[in-house]
């Protein structure tokens, strides 16, 4: 990771706001910080413990400056519009919006998750399936099973509502922990990064597919049963839309199926 990004990074929030690198992707970097962007402290009470998170698409120095500097403002804006729109949908579980400064490549967000008991990681879908299911014994616990339905039906939610993930991976499923029931945890989808607002059924039987993907390659002993909840909690959101939603449904399943046909073609050829 590169010192210069961090620099910067401090220099253009200026050195009231302390920050801590929790990650670099291959589009973005992403810092915590506990200090708001406009609100005085007075305002948000004094708890330090509150932690806001500032995602930053650095430059691409192999890019031609004037492409880097509009590509970065239409990602940064998709992701600030889709996250807004997601987050007055009911039911539909995202991090809210702060703060949005497209052409610096920076978005403030809302802090989602926490730490998992015994050093298990951060409490997204990948680190949590692995924690249940590290010795097997628990791995079809009941809590497992309820989330992954709960995970279905964000992404069920989502769906209906005519918007695509577009990189649904278990990295990009962060759990949230009922405050008053430590065993309930709600699914909430991060990194719109690659989101869309589309009716297409093949972008949504992908979503489906890449989901399922992930959850094959890292937990593939318990992977069809996981699914399984996975595709309930989805399709119970269609159900609950009577005969236009089972219709939409039934398309959307059979496009599924062929988006894994031709994924499993694609392996078979290498
Ligand atoms: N609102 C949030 N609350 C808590 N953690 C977050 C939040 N947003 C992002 N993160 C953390 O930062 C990581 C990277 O964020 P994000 O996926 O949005 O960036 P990215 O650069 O697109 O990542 P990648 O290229 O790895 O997909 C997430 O996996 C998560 O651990």
């Amino acid at each position: 990771m590169s010192q210069k990004i961090v620099d910067k990074v401090s220099e253009y929030l200026t050195s009231n706001i302390p920050i801590k690198l929790i990650s670099q992707g291959a589009e973005a970097v992403v810092f915590t910080t506990n200090v708001h962007p406009y609100l005085p402290k007075d305002q948000i009470g004094d708890d330090s413990d509150v932690q806001y998170i500032i995602k930053y698409r650095p430059p691409k120095e192999y890019r031609h400056p004037d492409i880097d500097k509009s590509l970065t403002k239409h990602r940064t804006l998709s992701e600030t519009r889709i996250l807004a729109k997601l987050y007055q949908i009911k039911d539909i579980h995202v991090p809210k919006i702060i703060a949005s400064d497209v052409f610096n490549g920076c978005i403030w967000l809302e802090f989602l998750g926490e730490e998992l008991p015994n050093n298990a990681g951060f409490s997204n879908l990948k680190h949590f399936l692995w924690m249940y299911n590290k010795d097997g014994a628990n791995a079809y616990d009941p809590i497992v099973l309820r989330t992954l339905y709960e995970v279905g039906r964000q992404v069920g939610l989502l769906h209906w509502n005519d918007y695509c993930h577009g990189d649904l991976t278990t990295s990009n499923i962060v759990l949230v922990r009922d405050i008053h029931n430590e065993n309930s945890w709600q699914p909430h989808l991060i990194d719109f990064g690659l989101g869309s607002i589309s009716s297409m059924v093949e972008d949504k039987g992908v979503d489906l597919y890449v989901l399922e993907r992930a959850i094959l390659s890292t937990h593939s002993a318990y992977a069809e049963r996981y699914n399984k909840a996975i595709i309930e909690g989805f399709s119970s959101v269609y159900k609950n839309e009577g005969e236009a939603g089972l219709k939409k449904l039934n398309e959307l399943l059979n496009r599924f199926e062929e988006v894994r046909l031709r994924g499993r073609k694609r392996s078979m050829i290498g």
